[in-house]
C-alpha cells in the first residue's frame, strides 16, 4: 500500500487506452507523445499509454512514453490474461521510473460463459496466475474484473481477494457497460471493502462508462464509498459513449471540496488546454456544452442571467472560469440578451452612447439579432460606428425606413418600394406631432439603384452617386454588411453608412444617412 493520505484520490487517465477505443479516436505515436506530455503537465497520476499487444504501433507508442515521462507518471500498459500479452506490457513499460502493468479478465456470467467460455475456477486461476506473472518483474500491477458490477457479488469478492493475494496492488471495478446507478456503484464498492479480508492492501479504483450519462455520478459515488483511484480520460471520450470525464470528476472534486473532502494533484488551469488539444489530436473537437471545458461552459446568452453575471459572477457560476484555464466568462450577443449585456459590451468597446443614442443602437440590436446566430463585437461596434457616422446631423435622423421591399432578377425589371417614416421637424410647429408615413417604388438598373431612385423621391432631393463601397464585418453566412456610399447633394459630397445582414438594406441605409444630411442643411 501506498503512503499517500487518506483524502488525495489518485488520477488515472485512459485517454491513450479506453479514450483510444472511441470509434474515430485512434491516435498515432506522435500524437500519443503529445496528449502524454499534456497529461503529465496536468498532473495526472497514472497515464494508461495503450494495449502494447495489439500493434506493434501501440507497444512503441507506450515504450516512447514510458521513456520520456516515466519520471513525471506513472506509465501503464494494459494486458489481456494471456503470458504473450503480459510480456509486451512489462517490456512496453520498461524504460520508464514507474511502470504499471494492468491485467483484466472479465467475471460476469455473461461474458464467461459466452465469451471466455471458461468456468468460474478458470477465470480465478487464469487471473491469479496472469497477476503473479506480472508481479515477477513489475511491483506495480493492477487487476480489473472486466463487466465487475455485472458479477455476482461472492464471486467478485472471491477473484478480487485472490489477485491482491497473487500482487495486484489496485484493484479496479469496471462497470464496462455503463449499467450501474450512482447508489448501486456506491453499494458495490461499500461491500467490496467490507467484505474482502485483504482489501485494505490494494486501492481500490473506479472504472465507469457513460452509457446511461451516469459515468461521473456513479464514480464520484465510487469516490463516497471508499475508492481512492479514478479512471477517466480527457473529454469523457471511450469505448461507445465513453468513460467518466476527467475533468468533470476533478471539478466535482474541487468545486464540492464541501462535500467529497478529497484532493487531487491536478493542476486544474490546464484542463481546459488539454481538452482541446484532445479534441484535436482525435478530430472530434470539445462539445460546445461539455461540462468544464465546453465553449458554453462560461457562456451566457439570455439578458436576465447576462443581467446577473454582471451584477454578480456568483449568481450564475459555480466555478471560475481562469480555475479551468478558460480567459473569463463570455457574454454571448444575440437576440436573448438585455439591455445590461449590450450597454456593458459596448463600453468594454469603448463606448459611452448617450441615452437616446443607446436607445437606436439597441433596437437595431434586437433586430439584427433576430437574423444573425450571435451578434459579434464587430457586428455591435459597427452598428454604433454606423449611429455615430450620422451624429453630425442636427437633430435625430428625419427620415428613417419603416419597410423596404425589392424586387430582381435575369428578367424583368428591378423594382424597390419603401415606406418611409418622416419625424416632425424640429422647431417646427407640429414638432410634437405625429410622424407622417410616406409610400413610393421606383424602378432601376439593379435592386439598390431602384432603393436610391424611390430614396430621392420621396424625399424629393436628388443625389448623384460618386462611391459605393461594400464589406463584411465579421465572418460567416450571416455576416453583418457595411455598405459606405459618398454622394453628391445639395452642393455638396455627403458621406453615409448602413449596416445590415442584407446588402440591399444597408445600402438603403447608407444612402439614406447621406440624404438625411443633405435633407438637414435644406432645412436650416
Ligand atoms: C472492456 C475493454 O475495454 S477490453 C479492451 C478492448 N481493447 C481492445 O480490444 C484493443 C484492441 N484489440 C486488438 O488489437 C485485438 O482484439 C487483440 C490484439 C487484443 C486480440 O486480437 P485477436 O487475437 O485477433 O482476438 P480477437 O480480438 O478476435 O478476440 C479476442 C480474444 O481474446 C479473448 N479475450 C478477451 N478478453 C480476454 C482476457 N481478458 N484475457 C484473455 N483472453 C481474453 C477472447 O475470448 C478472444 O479469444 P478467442 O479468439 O480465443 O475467442
Ligand atoms: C479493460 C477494462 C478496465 C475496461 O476498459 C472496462 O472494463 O471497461
Ligand atoms: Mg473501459
Amino acid at each position: 500500500m501506498s503512503d499517500r493520505p487518506d483524502d488525495r484520490v489518485v488520477i488515472f487517465d485512459t485517454t491513450l487506452r479506453d479514450g483510444e477505443q472511441s470509434p474515430g479516436c485512434s491516435m498515432n505515436t506522435d500524437e500519443k507523445l503529445r496528449v502524454a506530455e499534456a497529461l503529465c503537465d496536468l498532473g495526472v497520476d497514472v497515464i494508461e499509454a495503450g494495449f502494447p499487444i495489439a500493434s506493434p504501433g501501440d507497444f512503441d507508442a507506450v515504450s516512447q512514453i514510458a521513456e520520456r515521462f516515466g519520471d513525471r507518471a506513472t506509465i501503464c500498459g494494459l494486458a489481456r490474461c494471456r503470458d504473450g500479452d503480459i510480456d509486451a506490457a512489462i517490456n512496453a513499460v520498461a524504460k520508464g521510473e514507474r511502470g504499471r502493468v494492468h491485467v483484466f479478465l472479465a467475471t460476469s456470467a455473461i461474458h464467461r460463459e459466452h465469451k471466455l467460455r471458461m468456468s468460474t475456477e478458470q477465470i480465478v486461476e487464469r487471473a491469479v496466475a496472469s497477476v503473479q506473472r506480472a508481479k515477477e518483474k513489475v511491483d506495480d500491477v493492477e487487476f480489473s474484473p472486466e463487466d465487475a458490477y455485472r458479477t455476482e457479488r461472492d464471486f467478485l469478492c472471491e477473484v478480487v481477494e485472490k489477485a491482491i493475494d497473487a500482487g495486484a496492488t489496485t484493484v479496479n471495478i469496471p462497470d464496462t457497460v455503463g449499467y450501474a446507478t450512482p447508489q448501486q456503484y456506491f453499494d458495490v464498492i461499500k461491500m467490496l471493502k467490507e467484505s474482502v479480508p485483504n482489501i485494505d492492501r490494494a486501492i481500490i479504483s473506479t472504472h465507469c462508462h457513460d452509457d446511461l450519462g451516469l459515468a461521473a455520478a456513479n464514480t464520484l459515488a465510487g469516490l463516497e464509498a471508499g475508492a481512492r483511484q479514478v479512471e477517466c480520460t480527457i473529454n469523457g471520450i471511450g469505448e461507445r459513449a465513453g468513460n467518466a470525464a476527467l475533468e468533470e470528476i476533478v471539478m466535482a472534486l474541487k468545486t464540492r471540496q464541501d462535500h467529497f473532502g478529497l484532493t487531487t494533484g491536478i493542476n486544474t488551469r490546464k484542463l481546459s488546454p488539454t481538452s482541446r488539444l484532445v479534441g484535436s489530436v482525435t478530430g472530434q473537437g470539445v462539445p460546445r456544452n461539455k461540462a468544464v471545458v465546453g465553449r458554453n461552459a462560461f457562456a451566457h446568452a439570455s439578458g436576465i442571467h447576462q443581467d446577473g453575471m454582471l451584477k454578480n459572477p456568483a449568481t450564475y457560476e459555480i466555478m471560475k472560469p481562469e480555475d479551468v484555464g478558460f480567459i473569463g466568462t463570455d457574454l454571448v450577443l444575440g437576440k436573448h440578451s438585455g439591455r445590461a449585456a449590450v450597454k456593458a459590451r459596448l463600453t468594454e468597446l469603448g463606448y459611452t452612447p448617450n441615452d437616446e443614442t443607446f436607445t437606436e443602437v439597441f433596437d437595431r440590436f434586437i433586430d439584427l439579432a433576430d437574423r444573425k446566430k450571435e451578434v459579434f463585437d464587430a457586428d455591435l461596434a459597427a452598428l454604433m460606428e454606423a449611429k455615430l457616422s450620422g451624429a453630425g446631423l442636427a437633430n435625430r435622423e428625419r427620415w428613417s425606413i419603416k419597410s423596404l421591399h425589392t424586387s430582381s432578377g435575369t428578367t424583368g425589371v428591378p423594382t424597390a418600394t419603401l415606406e418611409l417614416i418622416e419625424a416632425p421637424a424640429a422647431g417646427s410647429p407640429d414638432g410634437d406631432g405625429e410622424p407622417t408615413i410616406h409610400r413610393d417604388a421606383a424602378i432601376g438598373d439593379g435592386p439598390i439603384d431602384a432603393c436610391f431612385n424611390a430614396l430621392e423621391r420621396i424625399i424629393g432631393i436628388e443625389a448623384r452617386l460618386e462611391d459605393f463601397v461594400v464589406k463584411s464585418v465579421t465572418r460567416g453566412k450571416d455576416a453583418l454588411g457595411q455598405v459606405d456610399v459618398r454622394l453628391y447633394a445639395g452642393g455638396r459630397d455627403r458621406h453615409g453608412r448602413g449596416v445590415s445582414t442584407d446588402i440591399i438594406e444597408a445600402g438603403a441605409r447608407a444612402f439614406l444617412q447621406a440624404l438625411n444630411r443633405a435633407d438637414a442643411d435644406r432645412q436650416a
